[in-house]
């Protein structure tokens, strides 16, 4: 209650639900996010759920991928207006899928660029105010697909592993600080940037990503902000997000004895159950192909 929360990409999808669930426990927020008119019509949508009539919505336009000074400018007006930042939500991204060779390679610039250094970028703008302050929270929104390489993501995945690095490194830089990094694995969430995206989706994908059902933006929010209040390092949601979480946690730092535990305990079963996983998403994989080229040998002989 009367934190500050930043929420890049809080205009719209996960963030803008992360934004709400905030709100709803008394914080002031700052969004974040590119579109002015977006901005205004979540700011609008957020003090709906206002508490107390202290609370306030600050929207501020800036493209977090491009320029630091400019980022770095908009957090200290923020702050001048807010107070220094208690929690920091890294939300802003997007996904592009396809084919290896039919992604054009300034693809792979781009989701480098939105999904990784716009992380970076806000990161790097608060951190030092937070060690000095000894108080602090930064949320990194990955992915599922941050957590394992899927067809047609390889420019996406990419870009979601990459703050998982970012994310370990920085946590054993700043624990003694007394602030806490929490990277969230979210699956495939009901979103406008989710609908956006499926428009382009090569079948693989969907199929493969069918494995996991489709969460509810609120639900994937509630988990993301609970976690980051308890300062645990890992986010996830669901049994497959579990079971993906203690699987790929190798050098990830534990939160409690009892994660350790579970860790250690469940390795090998996971593992057995991937293995059963991948070998389902080959043979989807397979299949589609043996179906393409029917189709095109069917083309050609019509
Ligand atoms: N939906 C899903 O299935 C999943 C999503 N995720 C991740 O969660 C995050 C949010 O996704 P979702 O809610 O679906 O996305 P949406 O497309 O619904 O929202 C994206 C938000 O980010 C903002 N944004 C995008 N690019 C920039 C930029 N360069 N600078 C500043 N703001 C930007 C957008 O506003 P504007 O365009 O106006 O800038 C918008 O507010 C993403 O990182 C995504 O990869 C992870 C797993 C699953
Ligand atoms: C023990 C092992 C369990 C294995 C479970 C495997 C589940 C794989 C499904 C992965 C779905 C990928 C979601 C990507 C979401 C995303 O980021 C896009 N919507 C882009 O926004």
């Amino acid at each position: 209650p009367g934190a500050h929360v930043v929420v890049t990409g809080g205009s719209s999808g996960i963030g803008k639900c992360i934004a709400i669930e905030c709100y709803k426990q008394g914080a002031f927020i700052t969004l974040v996010a590119r579109n002015e008119d977006k901005l205004l019509q979540a700011k609008k949508e957020i003090e709906k759920h206002s508490i107390n009539d202290k609370q306030v919505v600050l929207c501020i336009s800036v493209d977090v991928s491009q320029d630091y000074n400019q980022v770095e400018n908009v957090i200290k007006q923020a702050q001048e207006k807010l107070g220094p930042v208690d929690m920091l939500v890294n939300c802003a991204g997007m996904a592009v899928s396809g084919k290896f060779e039919d992604l054009e390679v300034s693809t792979f610039e781009r989701l480098m660029s939105i999904n990784y250094l716009g992380s970076v970028y806000p990161s790097r703008a608060v951190i030092t105010t937070m060690k000095e302050r000894r108080v602090g929270r930064i949320v990194f929104v990955s992915s599922q697909a941050g957590q394992l390489g899927l067809f047609g993501f390889t420019a996406y995945s990419a870009s979601k592993f990459a703050i998982r690095g970012l994310a370990e490194a920085l946590q054993m830089e700043v624990k003694p600080y007394n602030v806490y990094i929490t990277v969230a694995y979210p699956p495939d969430t009901d979103t406008p940037g989710f609908a956006e995206e499926n428009r382009t989706k090569p079948l693989e994908t969907r199929l493969i990503s069918e494995t996991t059902s489709v969460c509810k933006p609120e639900q994937v929010a509630k988990q993301i902000v609970k976690d980051a209040i308890q300062g645990n390092f890992n986010s996830s949601l669901g049994s497959d997000g579990y079971m993906l979480s203690a699987l790929t946690c190798g050098m990830a730092p534990v939160t409690s004895i009892t994660e350790g535990l579970q860790q250690v305990v469940t390795m090998g079963l996971f593992r057995t159950i991937a293995l059963f996983y991948l070998g389902s998403f080959d043979s989807i994989v397979r299949r589609c192909m043996m179906q393409r080229e029917k189709s095109e040998i069917a083309d050609k002989t019509a």
